[in-house]
Parts: C-alpha cells; structure tokens; sequence
C-alpha cells in the first residue's frame, strides 16, 4: 500500500525509524527489536540506508522486505543518492519493486566524511529532488516521501531558500514529508507559517526524537542543526551522567512535545526510535496509545 492512502484515512499516522545491523548491533539482534516493535502496529517503518554518511546501507531493503512480509506492516527504505551512480539506483530501485514494497525516503544523504571521496561523475543526482523526479519518470511503480527542515538544512544560508528547494521536491511528485528532528516546536510554527504562503498541501509527519542520553544529542544536534530550548539543555546538563534519568526526562520531554503539537493539529509522529523498543514502549503508555 501507498503510505500516502494512510494519511489520507487516518487522523494522526504513526511511524517508527530504525537503522540496519552496524558495530553495535548485530542482525540478529536487528529482527528481536523488529519483533518488539511491531507488536505496537505502527503505520509504517523507515529503514535508514547510509545514515549520517555511513556505509551501512546493506540490509535497509531486505529489512525493509522482512517487515512488510513478516509483520504486514508497511516499510520505507531510505534512498540516498548523492554518492550513487544511475545505475547503481536503478539496481536498487529494481530489488525495491521486486521485494513489492510500495514506499521510498527520497534523500540527497549527508556528505560523506571522507575529504577525497570521489563523487560519481557526472553527479546524476545531486539533490533529493533529483532523485525524486527520477522515480516518478521511470517506470516504477514507487510512491517517494522526503525530508523537510522546520529550522532550515545545515548546508542553505536561509529558511525562506531551503522552503523554495522544499516546493521543488513535492512538485517533482513528493508525497509526504518527514520533518528533520526538532526540539522546539516554536520553530515548526514559524515553518508552517511560511509554507501556507506556498501552496503546498502534502501531509508532513512531525520527526521526533526522544532522547536517551547527553552524548547522543551531541552527536544528532552536530549532524541535523536543532536548536536546543533552554528547557531541554537543563535537563541535559542534570542528567549528564545519569543515562536512566535521562531517558525518563528525554521521554517525557517527546510526550509534551507532542502533546502539543497535536493541539497545534499536526497529520503524524515518526518517532525516530532507533532499534530502541523500550523508547515506544514508554512512549504508548505515556501517550496512552
Ligand atoms: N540517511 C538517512 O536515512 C537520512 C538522512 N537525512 C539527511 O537529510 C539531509 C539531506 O537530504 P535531503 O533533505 O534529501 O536533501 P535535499 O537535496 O533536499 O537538500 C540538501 C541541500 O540542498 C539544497 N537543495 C535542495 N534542492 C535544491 C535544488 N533543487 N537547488 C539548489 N539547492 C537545493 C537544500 O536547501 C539543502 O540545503 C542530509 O543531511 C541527509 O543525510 C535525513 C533523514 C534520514
Ligand atoms: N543529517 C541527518 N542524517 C541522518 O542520517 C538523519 C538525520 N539527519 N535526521 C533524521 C534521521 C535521524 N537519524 C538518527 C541517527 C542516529 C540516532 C542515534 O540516536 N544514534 C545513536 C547510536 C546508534 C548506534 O549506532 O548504535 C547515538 O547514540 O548517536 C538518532 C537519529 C538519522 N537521520
């Protein structure tokens, strides 16, 4: 099924993000969190492919695939395509449609680290929005979500500029969008302020991440940009060192967040769980989902 035919019957869509096995998870222990998380029946779950410019992109579509079949519940690989070849693209969007899965994270991908990286030339893809005008004037049968920045990409001088880039991803046929992660919603109102000057009516599900410990921000608040409300700092710098405090306040924290936002009128939470099952645990309850 479409992610898209969700949105347009349910009131608020739930979702779950994940990452492949890496260093500090193997594949086995991927399919128990897979498991778990699925007893929650999420609308959908993504699959990141490279996330934070690493090379873990192996697996995203067979997990991707293991979710959909095992569980019925719909998956969304990640497709980064800065650092692909067409062909290369073509052979994953090829493996994708055969695996019938239905949804793809349309993404340009973080730079990768490597300063002598050699960049496919030509750049066939340079922005996502390249990309996503290649799956919709191809012959796949694939819907393309994308990502979206309520406080502006890293890497554009203004919000008002990165919204114009934003315009171009849904006229190339994105159909909903994913919001990068952010802590103040302050900054989500200003976003959708801007954009109800723009005409652009596909649904965004709000990116949230509930946090589980001081060194991860750093780290995720390096990578995406979000800004850290003067609320949330405190609550960093008294759990420092104190990892179980830090994900009960880092929890409850997302809920109020989302609390909010919900009363603001929002079409969607993708809880950017991170193979952490107790995260949604904590999260249904206190929501009372
Ligand atoms: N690997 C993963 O699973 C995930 C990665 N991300 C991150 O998202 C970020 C970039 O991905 P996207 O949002 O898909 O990139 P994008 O291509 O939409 O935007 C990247 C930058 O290029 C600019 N830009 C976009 N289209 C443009 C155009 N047509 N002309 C001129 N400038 C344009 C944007 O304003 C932005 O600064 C990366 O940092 C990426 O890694 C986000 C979510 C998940
Ligand atoms: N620029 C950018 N790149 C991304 O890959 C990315 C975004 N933004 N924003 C949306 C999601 C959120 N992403 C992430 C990625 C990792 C953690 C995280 O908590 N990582 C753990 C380590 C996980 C592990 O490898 O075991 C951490 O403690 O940093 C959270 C969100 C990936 N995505």
């Amino acid at each position: 099924m479409n992610i898209i035919e969700k949105f347009n019957k349910k009131d608020k869509v739930i979702s779950f993000e994940i990452f492949p096995p890496n260093k500090t998870m193997t594949l086995k222990q991927l399919l128990d969190v897979i498991d778990e998380l699925a007893l929650f029946r999420p609308d959908f779950i993504s699959v990141t492919y490279g996330a934070s410019g690493n090379a873990n992109s192996n697996y995203t579509i067979d997990i991707a695939q293991y979710i959909k079949e095992k569980y019925t519940i719909e998956a969304m690989p990640h497709l980064t395509c800065i650092t692909s070849t067409k062909d290369k693209i073509d052979e994953i969007l090829r493996s994708i449609e055969e695996k019938k899965l239905r949804n793809v994270l349309a993404l340009r991908g973080d730079l990768p680290t490597d300063p002598n990286f050699k960049f496919p030339d030509p750049l066939h893809f340079q922005y996502a929005s390249d990309l996503i005008k290649y799956i919709k004037s191809s012959k796949y049968d694939i819907s393309a979500a994308a990502a979206c920045y309520p406080e502006g990409h890293m890497d554009c001088d203004s919000l008002d500029k990165d919204i114009d880039n934003l315009c171009k991803k849904v006229e190339m046929g994105a159909d909903f969008l994913i919001t990068q992660l952010f802590f103040d919603n302050e900054k989500y109102y200003t976003f959708k302020d801007k954009l109800s000057k723009k005409n652009l009516s596909v649904p965004i599900t709000m990116g949230i991440l509930p946090v589980t410990n001081a060194k991860q921000i750093k780290r995720i608040t390096t990578l995406s940009g979000a800004s850290i409300p003067a609320k949330l700092d405190t609550l960093l710098k008294k759990y420092e060192n104190d990892n179980k405090s830090m994900m009960e306040a880092g929890i409850e924290y997302a809920c109020r967040q989302m609390e909010e936002l919900n009363e603001f009128g929002v079409d969607g939470f993708h809880l950017y769980v991170m193979n952490k099952p107790e995260v949604a645990k904590k999260i249904f309850k206190n929501m009372n989902w």
